[in-house]
């Protein structure tokens, strides 16, 4: 049997003119630190791609005493983890001293935030309480918001999750959008969505306990999410890869994209998910998607059944509920070398990475972008980014470090989207055709030669909604920033 550590007696952290801490104290200061070790080890696994277990099963071991607490903590530590860390980030929390207890940290700070009041017991809750009164009223960007202490700051949260829509898609592969709508209708206001085709916008809170959602005629997807296959675009008998697939939502979402025509290989590391993946995909009437249970990284790109890929969706983080990495670390080259090489298909023509919005994951985002870039000849032509509800900048970040300006897109509105998510889409330089820039009805008469293709592109209809145009608008995509509305207040 391991043997247990035994966590930093609490006796010693403790002055001798202090008073004793209460049982309630003790219990909750061993609490947060058994929560702060488990959610190390979640993490640490995410950071590697090894699951080490459940949350459950790492807070049933013996080594836990206080399994309630333990557990709860770090349920909702995960689940709030983006707030912390922002609010970690504007307070300046993490010390060099700190950050080798970072896990910890997030855990005082949830308990900050929205659990224990009153005092707390311990060094590291010292020191955080010490930087507390300066937390919130110190982040500029909140004070813009008008928050002015904890409560107002959870009464955002909060509030930010009620108001947030409802987001459906309509499967294409099932029915259309208009018989949705007439549908759905009869029960909610229904809207279209302008960037998304076929994504309705039904009002915060509707019930969705609908015939349409049981029988895979809709989807529930969020409007980040079903951004992803529309960015990467394929065609109706294409063969694309979907490299990290389950529960499928994005995979049936291609294939009603694709029209139920070429073929998904779509890939699942996790036996568990594969099982999920398999009744999405029957759910969803998608006979074009052949589900493998296999770990991406390890297919063989010169192997000849992957000779036809012409388009991969990435979509690796699965962000708070620790089944998966929330950091691109393992494809970069100090991770895995050769890592990015193995999607280098000979075909392959574009690449569209998906990614949850975390100020960890930034720098490795960077830095895959720059090697996809280098290694694989790709331009990265399309970078959506939605603020997180709190407004960080993130768009002036990628602006400057990715010299990406003319392609750099700003196109949902914070205060009804409210999701914090990128998109990088690459195209391969080498094999641009000209249709990927047309309109349809351009192709099909034929009416722009190559040359003038290649000069003027119109941009796509995903391209053209994003920028609030119409999609046949010409625009130079050159090495100049292209002179498009949003691009002037970039
Ligand atoms: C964010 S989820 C994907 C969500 C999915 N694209 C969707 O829209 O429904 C990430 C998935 O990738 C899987 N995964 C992680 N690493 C993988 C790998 N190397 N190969 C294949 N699947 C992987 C995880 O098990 C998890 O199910």
């Amino acid at each position: 049997m391991a043997r247990r550590k035994p966590i930093k007696s609490l006796a010693k952290e403790r002055k001798p003119e202090e008073k004793r801490p209460s049982n309630a104290e003790r219990s909750a200061y061993f609490a947060r630190r058994e929560a702060a070790k488990v959610l190390r080890s979640m993490l640490q696994g995410d950071a590697r791609r090894r699951a080490v277990g459940s949350i459950k099963s790492l807070v049933y071991s013996p080594s836990i005493r206080n399994k309630k607490a333990t557990f709860a903590l770090v349920c909702q530590t995960l689940k709030h983890l983006s707030l912390i860390k922002d609010v970690m980030d504007g307070a300046n929390v993490l010390t060099a001293k700190w950050r080798k207890q970072e896990e910890l940290m997030y855990i005082i700070t949830y308990d900050f935030l929205f659990g224990q009041k009153g005092s707390f017991t311990g060094d590291a809750e010292k020191y955080h309480a010490k930087k507390r009164c300066t937390t919130i009223s110190s982040i500029t960007d909140f004070k813009a918001q008008g928050v002015k202490d904890v409560e107002d700051l959870v009464a955002l949260d909060k509030l930010s999750e009620l108001q947030k829509p409802r987001y459906v898609r309509v499967n294409t592969l099932k029915i259309d959008t208009e018989f949705a709508i007439r549908e759905l209708g009869q029960q909610h206001a229904v809207q279209e969505d302008d960037i998304v085709p076929d994504l309705l916008i039904l009002p915060p809170g509707a019930d969705l306990h609908n015939p349409l959602v049981m029988n895979g005629s809709i989807f529930l997807q969020g409007k980040a999410s079903s951004m992803a296959a529309v960015a990467l675009g394929p065609k109706p008998g294409w063969e694309v890869i979907d490299a990290c697939s389950a529960p499928g939502n994005k995979t049936v979402h291609l294939a009603a994209l694709m029209k139920g025509e070429g073929k998904i290989l779509a890939c699942e590391l996790n036996k568990e998910r594969v099982k999920r993946l398999k009744n999405n995909v029957k759910l969803a009437g998608a006979t074009n998607v052949k589900v493998m249970h296999e770990d991406f990284l390890n297919l063989d790109p010169r192997d000849p059944s992957y000779s036809k890929v012409r388009a991969i969706l990435l979509d690796p983080s699965c962000s708070g509920s620790g089944t998966a990495f929330e950091r691109l670390d393992h494809l970069l080259p100090s991770h895995n070398a050769g890592g990015t090489d193995q999607v280098d298909i000979k075909r392959l023509q574009k690449l569209a990475c998906f990614q949850k919005k975390s100020q960890q994951w930034r720098d490795s985002f960077i830095a895959l972008v720059q090697f996809i870039k280098l290694k694989m000849k790709m331009s990265s032509t399309l970078f959506c980014i939605w603020l997180h509800p709190m407004g960080f900048n993130w768009q002036q970040h990628f602006h400057s470090g990715l010299a990406v300006a003319s392609q750099l897109l700003t196109g949902t509105d914070l205060t009804v989207d409210k999701e914090g998510f990128f998109i990088a889409l690459f195209v391969r330089k080498s094999i641009h055709q000209p249709e990927d820039y047309c309109t349809n009805a351009e192709n099909r008469t034929g009416s722009i030669s190559r040359k003038s293709a290649r000069r003027k592109k119109p941009l796509n209809i995903f391209v053209a909604r994003m920028l609030k145009v119409s999609p046949g608008q010409q625009f130079k995509l050159s090495r100049k920033r292209a002179q498009t509305p949003a691009s002037k207040g970039v």
